[in-house]
């Protein structure tokens, strides 16, 4: 545990003084959150998503981040083409397959954008378990998920073998594995889903972490979600409701201390 954290803390701070450039190609709702959750860990935010833009742009990026919630044809030939040159180039990348099941149009996008091999994966429950099984078919509602994370380790560990990525699960327990190993991240509280796109954002963060060091994607993604789930825990502290609850875990994640994170960070191995 305190080894996970340790290493948690360094890849955090490294955000802080090498403020990586992250390309968000993310979803209309998710867009103000998302950037501001980067910019207080420390990172650099860029909402590039026009594909006129993208030749230009995305091979000087330190990481990208591409999230299905608000998919147009538009939007997933921006994706496609992002993905694409990151996939050419090694710039680590991360997919958050937002309401994969909602329609054939976005798990068939989903499925294309496999295709690229994204560095990491991350979704709620629901959409882990729908994009592992291939099924168009889920029980889910939308962009929020009906299960909980630990139904979801199978799934995610076929999905990691699958696709070569690593699969980050969102819940009260945050797992993530490389197919083989899995590990539990047990930061955050529950009223972070009552805020929207605190999903998305945490995706975000993985890819800033990634940015440092893609060559471990798995302790990337375990910091990430760990370091989030502590700011949401230490804003809840002040929060009256998700409207504060946004509001304190923002300004919690811009003044983390090592001290804070240390005594708080919840890392367990699952495998
Ligand atoms: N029951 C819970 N207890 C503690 N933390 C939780 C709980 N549920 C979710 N979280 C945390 O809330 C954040 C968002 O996870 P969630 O699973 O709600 O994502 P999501 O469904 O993709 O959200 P969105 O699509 O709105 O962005 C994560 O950091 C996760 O760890
Ligand atoms: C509510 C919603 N709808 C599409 S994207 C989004 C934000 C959370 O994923
Ligand atoms: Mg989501």
């Amino acid at each position: 545990m305190e080894e996970w954290g340790k290493r948690t803390w360094n890849l955090f701070s490294k955000i802080r003084t090498e403020s990586p450039l992250i390309q968000c190609i993310t979803n209309f709702v998710s867009m103000d959150l998302m950037a501001n959750t980067l910019l207080s860990a420390g990172a650099s935010p860029a909402m590039v998503h026009s594909v006129e833009e993208i030749p230009d742009f995305t091979p000087r990026v330190s990481a990208l981040c591409v999230n299905l919630g608000t998919l147009s044809p538009d939007s997933l030939s921006a994706m496609i083409t992002a993905a694409q040159i990151c996939s050419e180039l090694g710039i680590p990348w991360v997919l958050d397959p937002v309401a994969v099941s909602a329609s054939s149009f976005r798990f068939d996008a989903c499925v294309r954008l496999l295709g690229f091999k994204p560095t990491v994966i991350r979704g709620n429950a629901s959409e882990i378990i729908a994009l592992s099984s291939s099924s168009k078919s889920s029980s889910a509602k939308g962009a929020d998920s009906t299960h909980d994370s630990m139904d979801a380790v199978e799934a995610a560990k076929l999905l990691a073998r699958t696709s070569g990525a690593i699969v980050a699960v969102s819940g009260a327990t945050d797992i993530v594995t490389d197919g083989n190993q899995v590990v539990g991240a047990h930061n955050g509280v529950a009223l972070m889903q009552k805020v929207t796109a605190t999903g998305c954002s945490v995706t975000a963060l993985i890819a800033a972490f990634l940015a440092l060091d893609k060559t471990h994607a798995l302790d990337a993604a375990v910091s990430a979600l760990a370091v989030f789930g502590v700011a949401g825990e230490l804003g809840m502290k002040m929060a009256k409701g998700p409207a504060s609850l946004r509001m304190h875990l923002i300004d919690a994640l811009y003044g983390l201390d090592e001290a804070t994170l240390l005594s708080h960070v919840n890392i367990t191995s699952l495998s």
